[in-house]
Formats: C-alpha cells, sequence, structure tokens
C-alpha cells in the first residue's frame, strides 16, 4: 500500500514510502515454521478470568515467543498473538524540529507493553552495508536500517511500518526486543517505562555505524553521548585516538552530519537564545500529522495546533537550548574549515565532502573489545633480522612474521564477517552470539596471539644466540673504560 499525503497540507511533504504491516521476504523465502518447531504453552483459559489467557505468566511469552494460532490451549483467546495481529497502541506522526518526523503516544502506554512491530525489507548485513552506502550517495538523510540477527537486517527506508519514524534518544522511553513469531525474528518496539500520551516515542539506536558522515544527536538528553550510534564499535573504533601523538580521529576533530540544518527553525539564534514565541507559533501552524491505529493510518488535514502538537514543539525548542545543544550548536556553525566542515544533509554534496573531508576510513579490526587508547610498540622485524647471524635464523623470523600478518589478516575480516553478531550481542542483553561465531572468533583471536608469540619467542631465541658482532674501535675504547671503571670500583 502506498502512503500517500495529501496535497493540500501546509509544510514538509510528507516522506514517500511503502506503508506495510509485515517484514518483506523479497531477498529471501520466509520460512516454514517445522511442526515440531512450534512450542505450545500451557496455560488453560478459564472464562471468569480472561487473564488466564497466556498472560506474563505463558511459557512462550517468557521466552519472547509468539503462540501458533492453531496449537494454542487458549485457542482464539489466546493474548500472545500481537505481532501476527498488529495489536498496536495508538500513535501520531508529527514533525519534530531538527530531527525530522517522528511519533507521539496518543494514549496511555504501560511499561513493556508492545507498540508496534519495526517491520522493513529483510536483507543480508552485506546487502545492508551495500544500500548503506548506496543512500548516503544519493543523499538520503535519514537511516533506516537496524539489526534483525547475526546475518540480517531490516531496511524500512523504502518500505516500512510507522515504527520507521521513531527518533534515537540517549534516555529513551521504549526499546526493541526481538520476538520469535511462526519460526521468523521479528523486531518489537516495546515500552521501557510508562508513557502518557503526547510523549514522544525514542528508543536508543545503539545502531551500527558504517563510516562516513555522522549524526549529531539532537536528543537533549543530560547523558546524550552527542552522536547516533556513538557507542556503537564501528564508530568508536574511527573516533579513538589509535596512536600516539595521532589524533586525527579524536571526537572533536571528526566532520559532523548535522541534521539541526534541516529546518531553518532549529538553527540556535547567533545569540544562543531559544526560538522567538513567533517562530514556535509558525512552526505549530506548519506541522503536519498523521493518526496511527492498528490497522489503517489515516491523514489528518488539520493544521489547527493541538496543545498536544504545542508541547512536543516546546519540548524540541528548550533541547536546541540546553548548554550542551549551545556549544555543539556553535563549533559547528562556526568552525568551517575542512577538518570541522559541516556536512549538510540537504545542502551538502556528501560524496564530494567525503572525498575532500572525511578522514578516510581505516580498516583497523576489532581488537578484542578494547578501543586501543595505549599505542602498542611494535617491533620492526625487518630490522631485527638484519642483526641475525645466520641465514636460517633469518629464515625462521621472516616466516613466523608471515604467520603472523596472516592470522591478523584472517581476524580482521572474520570480523567484518561477525561484526553484526558481535554487536548485537552487545547491545541486545537477550540475545547472545551464536556458538558457532563465537567459536570462530576465540579460534582466530587464538591464532592471532599464538602467532605473535610464536614470532616473539623466535626473536629472542635467535638474537640471543647470535654472536655480538666486533665493534669499531672506538666503542672498544669507550668500553674499555667502563670495564676499568667496574673493576676500580670492585677494588674499594
Ligand atoms: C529511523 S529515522 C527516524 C525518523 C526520521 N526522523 C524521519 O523523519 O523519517 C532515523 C533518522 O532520524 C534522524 N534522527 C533520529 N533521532 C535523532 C536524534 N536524536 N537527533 C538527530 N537526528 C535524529 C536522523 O536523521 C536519523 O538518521
Amino acid at each position: 500500500m502506498q502512503f500517500s499525503c495529501d496535497p493540500d497540507q501546509e509544510g514538509d511533504e510528507l516522506p514517500q514510502y511503502e506503508h506495510i504491516y509485515q517484514n518483506d521476504f523479497s531477498y529471501r523465502k520466509h520460512k516454514k515454521q517445522k511442526e515440531e518447531d512450534i512450542s505450545i504453552c500451557e496455560c488453560k483459559f478459564d472464562f471468569g478470568d480472561p487473564d488466564s489467557a497466556c498472560g506474563e505468566r505463558c511459557l512462550n511469552v517468557i521466552t519472547n515467543t509468539e503462540c501458533t494460532p492453531g496449537y494454542c490451549p487458549c485457542g482464539v483467546y489466546c493474548k500472545n498473538q500481537k505481532f501476527q495481529k498488529c495489536e498496536y497502541a495508538k500513535t501520531k506522526l508529527i514533525k519534530c524540529e531538527g530531527r525530522g518526523w517522528g511519533l507521539v503516544a496518543l494514549e496511555e502506554i504501560k511499561a513493556g507493553q508492545f507498540i508496534m512491530e519495526y517491520c522493513g525489507e529483510v536483507i543480508s548485513w552485506k546487502e545492508a552495508k551495500k544500500r548503506a552506502q548506496t543512500y548516503e550517495t544519493h543523499g538520503v538523510k535519514d537511516a533506516y536500517i537496524i539489526s534483525l540477527n547475526a546475518s540480517e537486517a531490516i531496511d524500512a527506508t523504502k518500505k516500512g511500518s510507522l515504527a520507521r519514524f521513531i527518533n534515537h534518544s540517549c534516555r529513551p522511553n521504549c526499546e526493541t526486543r526481538k520476538w520469535n513469531v511462526l519460526g521468523e525474528v521479528r523486531v518489537g518496539i516495546f515500552a521501557k517505562e510508562s508513557i502518557s500520551p503526547r510523549t514522544e516515542l525514542a528508543y536508543d539506536y545503539n545502531f551500527e555505524w558504517y563510516g562516513g558522515a555522522k549524526v549529531r544527536c539532537l536528543c537533549g538528553a543530560v547523558a546524550c553521548s552527542g552522536f547516533l550510534g556513538a557507542k556503537s564499535r564501528g564508530f568508536q573504533e574511527d573516533t579513538y585516538v589509535w596512536e600516539d601523538g595521532d589524533d586525527r580521529y579524536s571526537v572533536d576533530k571528526i566532520p559532523v552530519y548535522d541534521s539541526a540544518e534541516d529546518e531553518l527553525t532549529s538553527e540556535p539564534s547567533k545569540n544562543g537564545e531559544s526560538n522567538t514565541n513567533e517562530e514556535k507559533e509558525k512552526d505549530i501552524s506548519t506541522e503536519n500529522h498523521l493518526e496511527s491505529t492498528a490497522l489503517n493510518i489515516q491523514q489528518q488535514s488539520d493544521s489547527t495546533p493541538t496543545p498536544m502538537e504545542e508541547d512536543v514543539v516546546t519540548e524540541t525548542v528548550k533541547t536546541e537550548t540546553s548548554e550542551d545543544m549551545k556549544l555543539l550548536s556553535q563549533n559547528s556553525q562556526e568552525d568551517s574549515s575542512p577538518k570541522t566542515a559541516i556536512v549538510s544533509r540537504v545542502h551538502g554534496n556528501i560524496s564530494k565532502i567525503k572525498s575532500e573531508s572525511l578522514p578516510k576510513k581505516r580498516g583497523r579490526p576489532f581488537s578484542g573489545g578494547k578501543t586501543k587508547n595505549v599505542a602498542q610498540k611494535h617491533v620492526d622485524i625487518a630490522n631485527v633480522v638484519q642483526l641475525l647471524a645466520t641465514k636460517e635464523a633469518q629464515d625462521e623470523v621472516l616466516k613466523y612474521e608471515e604467520v603472523k600478518k596472516e592470522a591478523a589478516v584472517r581476524l580482521s575480516s572474520l570480523y567484518d564477517e561477525i561484526r553484526p553478531a558481535i554487536e548485537e550481542h552487545e547491545r541486545d542483553s537477550q540475545d547472545s552470539v551464536a556458538t558457532s561465531v563465537a567459536e570462530k572468533w576465540i579460534q582466530a583471536s587464538c591464532n592471532k596471539l599464538k602467532a605473535e608469540f610464536d614470532l616473539y619467542s623466535s626473536v629472542i631465541k635467535n638474537i640471543a644466540s647470535t654472536p655480538i658482532k666486533p665493534q669499531d674501535t672506538k666503542t672498544k675504547v669507550a668500553e674499555a673504560g667502563n670495564e676499568d671503571h667496574i673493576k676500580l670500583l670492585e677494588a674499594k
């Protein structure tokens, strides 16, 4: 179904995308749930107690698995088919300053409640990375790809549900949870706390950061991490200082992709004060909004501001004027040197800016979960080899050096392969890295450590058995002097 816009509406155009209620499986077939894989709970429905049907104590609910219709003992009374039945909370699409569109609650939402499913195209991680790069090159300003499992992602850029509009917050009131539904993993947005009507929904993206432009976070939380995805491994690897004295990638030098640039009204005034009431009113009157219910999306052509919208706008204005934001905005707007150039989502030619001012992403592999602030001193094997006396010794050290290099390359390429699983595990405590993936990683890490150990023990062994070369006369005299000195000391 095409999500259409009302051409009479004022303000920003509504986004164009295809609205879907279930994940799209064009990339691969939907798995067919085998009968032996269907998990059947032990709930018994009691007509006198409607809560007896698949509630908190249902074995399937406890294991984040939806009951399979036709197999649940509670039959049609089963309450554990929320994804399948699209039992969504009522929400409304609204324009949020600086952050594009967002979703607000239209009703009281209880802590832990299922809000809606994050639907999109199910694609492989390889495809996801490719698409992310293509979108960026084509100037697609918002990112809609999220992790599904170790090997797949959901891309809601072209096809998706309303969940694609939920913005990020470093202090979120929602979270994503993975559920098993009829043999497939599906991602749901759940309330982390009770949410009152008119409150914007937000979860912590903590998403994969693929390199390239970074988006400044405008969530306004006190403990805001500064950038979207700033906690992701990729982002940290790219922005941390890696070598002594090499601060090319330190956080204060990275180019910024600033979503606040999109809307003129979101720019803080020169003196750092918040927008005037007049500006706020203008913002409110030009807002567009959509309302969602469980099974339909209705457009609203009403352009009169409701108290809820005013709240939302006021909230974002406050956000913009917090002390942290003032500092961030001033930095980004005043400094236009190539190193700190603002990468605008609207005006900037992303690929041009990328090639001119973004530092090249280094292929530094994941280093065992630790960011590297202390530079590791590398032994220069070529120099060491020159010191060795025999050809055999040299060959041995060179052979171990080769093995060490291969092990490092293997670990590095493996990291690219399994990074989604590692990050998913770090992000989402309910998931665990598949044993096969963990085993591969441990094996490759051990191989690299062993290769390093073999190399350095070979260096030590061969250096130790290399006779000291005859030295020039000057050195000899100096050493002789030292010997005398030692003897003298001994004599005393
Ligand atoms: C999944 S979309 C969310 C919906 C989006 N606002 C829209 O209009 O379609 C993610 C994008 O929204 C923007 N965004 C979300 N949360 C943000 C935040 N806290 N600060 C700045 N931009 C944000 C970023 O451009 C991000 O790539």
